[in-house]
């Protein structure tokens, strides 16, 4: 029935309803939108889309140490922590509800080099904290970054010649890396590199050294972004970093092509993929599930957090509201999970008020 102005046309001829529009000013809409938003209970009983902790993954920065917990200064209220730190914030994540809690190491600059040898130290930050969080909380998920940035003095996620990021190459270290961190006990490998073929690569190895069960998110559409000044600060290569990453991270231009490479990685045996950033990359990530169909999880980055928790501190926006919102717009745009530097601070408020 075509509407125009509130009134459907075919009901134009029917005799209206006597007002006396200047007397009691009232418009003859059969369909009032407002109604559903009258008050909270009618507004929670047609909400569309809703966030619960099983969405979350807590993003968490292990340096080395004992004891400490030292502030990221373009991340208000987010810390490195020690591993016995971490265990703790494992802790409140089991706690929480909170599913799943990701680890990124921040690396002595000393035992950084050009082919991130350190990646591959059973015995280096991630595969301590791996060890220590499976020890005392079994039931949390763990997953592990896959990458050589952390690890390498020119802050590169591959290997590096002649100015230039070498692929196959790459893949065969980032192999070598995943398997490390599945001996720790990791349950997620996430490669976050974006060199071709690795996921394949990966899979292959995993299921070669009796890692069957152990799953893949895939990184696959990874974007060059600005947005990851403040997650360099917090793992140390913002300094070292030289040039950028446009040669394998993904032109924020392009959307057809996250489609491409997203195939590509459920092909060579993803089980999740991720889209990354999040809040300026809304439309892949719904165009990746309406397409694939797949667990699909969205990366709200540093920069993200750093906008709103640092309108929040000076008292530009609401923190707080701000958080919920970015969540559930995610959720909106077909996210089946979010990692987010908020995950402890969101999932707070939904046990407050359920
Ligand atoms: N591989 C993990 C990241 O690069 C995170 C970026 C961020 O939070 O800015
Ligand atoms: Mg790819």
């Amino acid at each position: 029935m075509a509407i125009k102005f509130g009134r459907p046309i075919e009901l134009r001829d029917t005799p209206r309803r006597q007002t006396d529009a200047l007397a009691s000013p009232s418009l003859d809409l059969a369909i009032r939108m407002r109604r559903n938003r009258k008050s909270e209970w009618a507004r929670r009983l047609v909400r569309e889309n809703v966030l619960t902790t099983d969405d979350l993954i807590w993003p968490m920065f292990v340096v080395d140490g004992h004891n400490t917990r030292t502030p990221v200064a373009s991340m208000p209220g987010v810390d490195r922590l020690t591993v016995d730190q971490i265990v703790r914030d494992a802790e409140r994540a089991a706690k929480l509800n909170i599913p799943c809690i990701a680890l990124f190491p921040f690396t002595e600059p000393a035992l950084r080099d050009e082919q991130g040898s350190e990646a591959l130290n059973p015995d280096n930050l991630v595969c301590q904290a791996v060890r220590a969080i499976k020890k005392e909380f079994p039931d949390i998920g763990v997953l592990c970054d896959v990458a050589l940035d952390p690890f390498t003095s020119h802050g590169h996620d591959g290997l590096i010649e002649d100015g230039k990021i070498l692929n196959d190459e790459t893949v065969a270290v980032l192999v070598k890396q995943a398997l490390t961190q599945a001996e720790a006990g990791c349950d997620v490998i996430a490669p976050s590199d974006m060199m071709d073929g690795r996921i394949g690569a990966i899979r292959e190895a995993l299921d070669d050294n009796g890692f069957g069960d152990v799953q893949i998110m895939s990184y696959a559409a990874k974007y060059a972004s600005a947005f990851y000044g403040p997650f360099r600060d917090a793992i140390g290569s913002a300094k070292t970093l030289t040039g950028d990453k446009r040669t394998y991270q993904m032109d924020s231009a392009n959307s057809d092509e996250a489609l491409r490479e997203v195939e590509l990685d459920i092909a060579e045996g993803a089980d999740m993929v991720m889209v990354k950033p999040g809040m300026p990359y809304l439309d892949i990530v719904r165009r990746v599930k309406d397409h694939f169909a797949m667990p699909t999880f969205v990366y709200q980055v540093s920069g993200e957090y750093a906008m709103i928790a640092g309108a929040a501190a000076n008292g530009w926006i609401d923190g707080e509201r701000a958080m919920m919102e970015s969540l559930v717009g995610f959720k909106r745009a077909g996210a089946d999970g979010i990692l987010t530097y908020f995950a402890p601070k969101a999932a707070e408020k939904i046990r407050a008020e359920t």
